[in-house]
This record gives C-alpha cells, sequence and structure tokens, in this order.
C-alpha cells in the first residue's frame, strides 16, 4: 500500500500502449488499480460507454483466427448467447507469466483406461512443482465428478466433456499456469477442435502409447473386466473406439514388460517443455 491507500502498481503491467488506451486523468473509484495518475477500470467504463453507441448488429460464431467470443469492437452471438461483448482486462496473460516466470500452456494427455494417464499427469505436476512451476491436473474421471457430472460415455457426450475440459484448458494456459488435462478423449476431431482453441504451439499432445493388452492386465479398477463381461457397455478399447493421434507432440511408448517409469515418462514431458522455451517467461 502507499500513503494514498492505493496498492503499488504491479510489475510489467505499465506498458505504454496499454496506458495510452485505459488513459484516464483524475479518479477516487473504490476499485482504482492507481498508479502514475491512471485509473485502468474507469478508463475501461469509459471505453464500454463509447462502443454501445457503436454497435449495430451480431457477427458470426467464429472469427476468422479460429477463437470463438474476442471480438472487441462489436456484440457477437456465440452458440445461444446473443448480444455478448468480450471485456478486455488490463492484466493480460504476458503479465501474469511475468509473475509466474513460465508460459502458460495445455499438456493433453490422451490414452486407454490404464494406460497410466493421471499416474504420469501427477508425477508430471509434482515435478514441476519441486522445480518451482505452477500446475494444474484436469483429470477425467475427477471432472466427472463435478462439472461434467451430467455427462454419459456416449459419443456426443464424451465430445461435450472434452469439449469443456478444452475450454477450462484454455482458462488455466491463459492464467499462466501449466495445465495438464488428463482424459482418454477418444476421438480425433474432439482432440482437434481442443488444440483449436488455444494460440498454436500451446497445445501439447501426450499419447500415452498403451497396448490394449497392458491396460486390461493392469484393470486397476476392474472396468475391464465388467465390459469383457458385458456388464459396463461402451467401454474405451472393448467396444467403443479409441482413436490413437496421428502427430502428437509426445509419445509414451510402454510395451509388454517393457515400461518406462512414470517419473521417466515425466521426465520426457519436462524436457521437451524445457525445449521450446515454457518453463521460463
Ligand atoms: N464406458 C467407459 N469407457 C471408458 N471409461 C469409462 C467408461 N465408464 C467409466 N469409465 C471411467 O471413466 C474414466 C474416463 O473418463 P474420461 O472423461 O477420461 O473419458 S472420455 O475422455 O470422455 O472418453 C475412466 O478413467 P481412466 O481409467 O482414468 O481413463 C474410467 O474409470
Ligand atoms: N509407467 C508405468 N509402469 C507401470 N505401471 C504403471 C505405469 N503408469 C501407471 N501404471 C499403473 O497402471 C495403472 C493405471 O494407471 P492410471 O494412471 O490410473 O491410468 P489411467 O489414468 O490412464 O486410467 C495403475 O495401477 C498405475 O499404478
Amino acid at each position: 500500500m502507499n500513503a494514498s491507500g492505493f496498492k503499488p502498481a504491479l510489475p510489467g503491467i505499465s506498458s505504454s500502449k496499454r496506458l495510452g488506451f485505459f488513459s484516464f486523468s483524475g479518479g477516487n473509484q473504490p476499485f482504482d488499480l492507481k498508479p502514475r495518475g491512471v485509473c485502468l477500470i474507469k478508463a475501461a467504463m469509459e471505453e464500454t460507454r463509447t462502443l454501445k453507441l457503436d454497435v449495430n448488429g451480431k457477427v458470426g460464431d467464429k472469427l476468422p483466427n479460429g477463437h470463438a467470443g474476442k471480438n472487441h469492437n462489436q456484440l457477437s452471438t456465440i452458440g445461444n448467447s446473443t448480444n455478448i461483448k468480450w471485456h478486455e482486462c488490463p492484466v493480460e496473460k504476458i503479465d501474469r507469466q511475468k509473475l509466474l516466470k513460465q508460459k502458460g500452456c495445455v499438456i493433453w494427455i490422451t490414452g486407454l483406461s490404464g494406460s497410466g494417464k493421471s499416474t504420469v499427469a501427477c508425477a508430471l505436476s509434482h515435478m514441476l512443482y519441486q522445480r518451482g512451476n505452477l500446475s494444474y491436473v484436469l483429470d477425467g474421471d475427477n471432472i466427472r465428478h463435478g462439472l461434467n457430472r451430467d455427462l454419459s460415455f456416449k459419443a456426443e457426450d464424451r465430445a461435450e466433456n472434452i469439449r469443456r475440459v478444452g475450454e477450462v484448458a484454455k482458462l488455466f494456459a491463459d492464467a499462466g499456469f501449466i495445465c495438464i488435462a488428463c482424459l482418454i478423449s477418444p476421438y480425433r476431431r474432439d482432440r482437434a477442435e481442443c488444440r483449436a482453441m488455444v494460440p498454436s504451439k500451446d497445445f501439447v499432445e501426450v499419447f500415452m502409447d498403451v497396448p490394449l493388452q497392458v491396460c486390461e492386465n493392469r484393470d486397476p479398477k476392474g472396468l475391464y473386466k465388467l465390459a469383457r463381461a458385458g456388464k459396463i457397455k461402451g467401454f474405451t478399447g472393448i467396444d467403443d473406439p479409441y482413436e490413437p493421434p496421428l502427430d502428437a507432440e509426445i509419445v509414451l511408448q510402454c510395451n509388454t514388460g517393457d515400461c518406462s517409469t512414470p517419473c521417466d515418462m515425466a521426465e520426457k514431458v519436462i524436457s521437451y517443455l524445457e525445449v521450446k522455451g515454457y518453463l521460463q517467461a
């Protein structure tokens, strides 16, 4: 806090471009982010008022770059949401990344049930934590306990499951996290749609290339046994499809009796992130 009761400026958010854009003199608002005579919030309010006079219609579902929603100047219709407008905030991804000293991205781990997705995700998250990098795991099983509890395992519900997790992962990456999503995500198309949600290169697909036989032998939850007995219908790999990736950034192979440890697998992902520069801002 400074003498006037405001928090000092956050480091790194005072680019001249943004100060110019939001420039505002005076101001004594309760949410005044303050510093240096610039009230970012009030200026943004001014900008919204101006734009309201300008808008006169809706735009299509998707912008040319494929990212739905971020039309800064006009009202949009996205799906069933009519007359919505993107609200920009002064603190951006690049600012959060500087704070966290890393780059936000999505690590998408796909593979059969029992292939080791959750184990690698947790090993990776732990190794990142030990290095001082912030990550968060979105595990399909866990998310089906809450956000996606309304979804079954039929193809269209799996697609919606993947879409929602893709959207959440996109937010985490935008927050600056290394977001680790681990879901069976059996359909190429669903995974490709998630890839398209984030800036190119920020989506790292990791394929757990583990034969069905190995997964079935592990069967830690007894689900394969139930599926073979016909007590679970539409189980991936048994009577439901799994489409392996054709162009995954990382393939973690595990042949019968010849498996790297989860830590070695996680290490491969860390090496990839290091080389690509995600572990520093
Ligand atoms: N029919 C069927 N097919 C596949 N898996 C099933 C099924 N029914 C329940 N389960 C359990 O649900 C976990 C997979 O959830 P996901 O959200 O990752 O699946 S999907 O991506 O929507 O296909 C999966 O967890 P993992 O073993 O961790 O993959 C299973 O425990
Ligand atoms: N690299 C590995 N080598 C040997 N066993 C593993 C390996 N990774 C995971 N496992 C074991 O395989 C089983 C399934 O792992 P899990 O992470 O739950 O898979 P998934 O999330 O894909 O269903 C667990 O019993 C786990 O201990």
